[in-house]
């Protein structure tokens, strides 16, 4: 008894003190929240469904204005959705830092461009560039067109017969076969074989980050370790890792054999070279040093990873918007005679230019549905940021979805209108921090070049031999490591031909 009630009397002096923590951290943010309680701080408001996420930081920001501050337990998060704001920290070269939440890819790709920061991040970054110079783009395009006819032959034979199906498990592999071949030179050939161990072994990894992205219990390291995810993680993660080294060491034998010993600058290398990023790797110098080995592994997995759910996300949206807005499809449709004589033909780097309606309507579905739904910064110095007050140590979330969805930034905002992103008729600038997409300022997205002809060279060719028919459901959005649907994002097919023929 005695006992009992010394642990209260215990339990009660911390809540309080807890309690008084929590409320003087509140005063170093010169902007509201919800009163936190002791102990958890406002972690009980999330402790919610992976779909109930986005919704409750809507609220949050509807609530509160432009600026929210939360605690989970005593960790203090600032969520932002003004571009003034975003602006202000996307540009600050001493905010580089990502939030927390990136620090469950580690294990998976290390310290790569995506996860690392300061000096490292800047080398690296710098050496990267060359990957995305017009030259080496182009080396990408016949890899994305042959996994393209691929894709439409499975579509042809599978799922064309206006019947539902999800999306996004289809895509998921054409986006795969393209990162792993335009980035190491090989394909694991995910669309004819979806159940080799690295098609499993990245769908596993996948599903076991962003589980730890949203679930505040097995965000936990110690809860995480003694789960059943832990094995399973170890285990997709050594099936990876031990792939691509074979696939690093195996090139920069064949470099060694051919005498092929720096890569020069020369980025022509890259216009008939399918090893050419691996290459820009394997050959280039960093302060008189070849990039070492960790290193080069880290990149690899990194621009992977970077490449493929976003991209599979980007284009089962784009489909999805255009399932649902008939006439906009037809205007692409239009747009893809208007360039091609015959619709077969493949498109060129220069007619992938050309495709200025599909730009536009790439641009709004994914003002709509970003990937990257969120992303968050650690902010590493007691920072004013446009007015705002925040203390060093906090998890700075930018939330791009709702930025994008504001009736501020974009008038009727929920109706799907491409001609947003007309620029030539467009009179009035709209401020570049509020289309987020692939980010902004110091650590925007470097393949975004990379990503618009993937999305392009598949869009075209779906839009060109299919017509995209809606289903009646409503996404159930979660944020995961990408925008996700819990109950998928589904449409209908029907072959052109046939369409016309039945309608
Ligand atoms: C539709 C497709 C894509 C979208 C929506 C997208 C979006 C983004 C966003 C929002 C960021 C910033 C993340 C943050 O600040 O935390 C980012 C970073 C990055 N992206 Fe992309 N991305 C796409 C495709 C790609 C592709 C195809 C590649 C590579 C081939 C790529 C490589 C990277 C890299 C390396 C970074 C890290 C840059 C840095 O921190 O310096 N992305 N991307």
């Amino acid at each position: 008894m005695m006992i009992a009630l010394l642990l209260l009397i215990v339990f009660v002096l911390i809540s309080f003190l807890s309690w008084i923590h929590l409320m003087r951290d509140c005063n170093n943010f010169n902007f509201p929240g919800p009163t936190p309680l002791p102990l958890v701080g406002n972690g009980h408001m999330f402790v919610i469904k992976a779909t109930e996420l986005l919704p409750r930081l809507h609220s949050l920001l509807k609530t509160y204005g432009d600026a929210v501050r939360v605690h989970l337990f005593h960790q203090p998060y600032v969520i932002i959705y003004n571009p003034k704001h975003i602006e202000a920290v996307l540009t600050d070269p001493d905010l580089i830092t990502k939030g927390v939440s990136y620090d469950y890819l580690v294990p998976w790709l290390g310290d790569g461009l995506l996860t690392s920061t300061g000096e490292k991040w800047r080398l690296h970054r710098k050496l990267l560039i060359p990957a995305f110079h017009f030259n080496l783009l182009q080396s990408f395009l016949p890899v994305f067109l042959k996994n393209q006819k691929i894709l439409e032959d499975k579509l042809r034979c599978t799922y064309s017969d206006g019947k539902e199906f999800d999306l996004f498990p289809i895509v998921a592999q054409v986006a795969l076969d393209n990162a792993t071949e335009s980035i190491m030179g090989v394909s694991f050939n995910s669309q004819q074989d979806p159940n080799s161990k690295y098609v499993k072994s990245v769908e596993t990894l996948d599903r076991i980050v962003s589980l730890r992205m949203r679930d505040i219990i097995y965000s936990k390291e110690a809860i995480f370790n003694l789960s059943h995810h832990k094995k399973a993680h170890d285990e997709a993660i050594s099936v990876v890792l031990d792939l691509t080294k074979k696939v690093i060491n195996k090139r920069r034998k064949e470099l060694q054999n051919q005498n092929i010993t720096s890569y020069g600058g020369r980025t022509e290398l890259g216009i008939k070279n399918k090893h050419a990023f691996l290459d820009l790797l394997l050959l280039s110098e960093i302060n008189g040093k070849r990039i070492e080995d960790t290193d080069l592994h880290e990149e690899v997995q990194t621009f992977l990873f970077a490449s493929q759910d976003t991209t599979t996300s980007g284009i089962a949206y784009v489909l999805y918007c255009l399932s649902k807005e008939q006439s906009v499809q037809e205007k692409v449709f239009e747009e893809q005679k208007a360039i091609f004589t015959d619709l077969n033909q493949d498109p060129s780097y220069s007619d992938l230019q050309q495709m200025k309606y599909l730009e536009m309507v790439i641009k709004e579905s994914l003002r709509l549905y970003p990937p990257v739904p969120l992303i968050a910064r650690l902010i590493t110095k007691d920072a004013d940021i446009a007015g705002l007050k925040i203390r060093k140590g906090s998890t700075l979330i930018v939330d791009i979805i709702h930025m994008q969805r504001n009736p501020d930034y974009y008038d009727d905002p929920m109706s799907f209108i491409p001609e947003r992103f007309d620029t030539s008729a467009s009179k009035t600038s709209r401020n570049p921090f509020s289309w987020l997409v692939f980010s902004a300022g110091h650590r925007n997205c470097m393949g975004q070049k990379f990503a618009m002809m993937e999305l392009k060279v598949i869009l075209s060719g779906i839009v060109k031999k299919f017509k995209v028919l809606p289903v009646d459901m409503e996404l159930q959005l979660c944020a995961d490591v990408v925008l996700r649907s819990e109950n998928g994002v589904k449409v209908k097919l029907l072959p052109r031909n046939e369409f016309l023929n039945n309608f």
